[in-house]
């Protein structure tokens, strides 16, 4: 009887999130036109392309007009197609895995046939191990033009911010070099990548080098929406969207995809699409208040409010982390 009000409660929710008008153009920092610019004058020394997406955002609002690079502005593109490309869905940890299924036969109707999954965060990942035959295989099945040559393979990552491009990076490193350490910085906030193409070898033999990159995202994304998954994802600055709208805009996510680990979480009792009242309870359940003055009829006072802030912050990390169960904001 329980689950049933709490199933016809949640069939109230809202089924369309409001995002009063917010315009994404200046979501996106300024050095990634830069980058873009470096890369494409590199991409004649490169022999295959890694590029590197977060597994918990679907396909569907990424793709463009390519099915390869979908979200990669469109001069780039052209020499991205004529590349051997590999896809990399990284933070499968993270992921919903129900969806991975659906996820390849979508790629593979749009064309795309080599595709990883991928968990940069483990010591030793079978997928991180098939990268290297892969790429050997796809350069070797294709002349190589002016790079006939070469006695060694080129490879370039790309990808929007924060997806985890260093991580792979280092992951390479760890599972193919002897002397496998950290190479390229990783970092919790986007846009850590920005000296451009340091050339890193991530394989012996074959003799594999790898250009670290700085995040590419594209300067148009096609709605807000998007935008907003690619920021609950950490690949924009937080501040620069607003923690209150992101925290509101995960709520009504979990909430649609019925994810429903967040109740147990912040013991809310039963789902809920008021904000308000879930930071609140997150607020007052992990101690994150502040002290307000309060001039009333009979003096000053303190009063101790919830930090709604902290406790939105708080909220995303929590998803950010997989603390909310693995989820693919389809
Ligand atoms: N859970 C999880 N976290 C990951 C994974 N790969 C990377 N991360 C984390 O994601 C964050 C960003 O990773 P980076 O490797 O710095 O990403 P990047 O794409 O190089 O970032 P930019 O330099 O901003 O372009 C870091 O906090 C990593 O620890 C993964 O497979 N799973």
């Amino acid at each position: 009887m329980r689950l049933q009000q709490i199933l016809r409660n949640v069939s109230k929710f809202r089924t369309v999130f409001d995002f009063g008008g917010r315009d994404i153009a200046h979501w996106f920092p300024g050095h990634m036109a830069k980058g873009l610019r470096q890369m494409k004058a590199n991409l004649r020394n490169v022999d295959c392309i890694l590029e590197i997406h977060d597994a918990r955002i679907s396909f569907n609002d990424l793709h463009g007009t390519s099915p390869v690079v979908p979200c990669t502005p469109s001069f780039f593109q052209e020499s991205l197609n004529i590349r051997p490309h590999l896809l990399i869905l990284n933070k499968l940890d993270l992921a919903d895995p129900s969806s991975k299924q659906r996820v390849l036969k979508q790629l593979e109707k749009s064309g795309v046939e080599n595709v990883l999954f991928t968990d940069c965060q483990r010591q030793i990942d079978a997928n991180i191990k098939k990268i290297v035959p892969m790429v050997t295989q796809l350069i070797e099945s294709r002349p190589r033009y002016h790079k006939e040559e070469d006695t060694y393979y080129c490879l370039m990552v790309i990808g929007i911010p924060n997806v985890g491009k260093s991580s792979l990076i280092n992951a390479l490193r760890r599972t193919n070099m002897k002397k496998g350490g950290r190479a390229s910085k990783v970092g919790g906030e986007p846009g850590i990548t920005k000296a451009v193409l340091t050339k890193i070898q991530v394989c012996e033999r074959p003799a594999l080098f790898l250009v670290d990159t700085p995040g590419v995202l594209p300067p148009k994304i096609e709605s807000v929406e998007t935008g907003m998954k690619l920021a609950l994802c950490g690949t924009i600055l937080d501040h620069l969207v607003g923690e209150d709208i992101m925290a509101d805009y995960l709520l009504y996510s979990l909430n649609r995809l019925e994810k429903f680990s967040y109740v147990d979480q912040y013991d809310l009792g039963e789902p809920s699409d008021d904000i308000q009242h879930v930071l609140k309870r997150i607020a007052v359940k992990l101690g994150k208040t502040q002290r307000v003055k309060a001039i009333t009829g009979v003096g000053n006072i303190t009063i101790t409010m919830p930090n709604y802030t902290a406790a939105a912050y708080h909220f995303i990390r929590a998803f950010r982390r997989g603390e909310l169960g693995r989820v693919t904001l389809d």
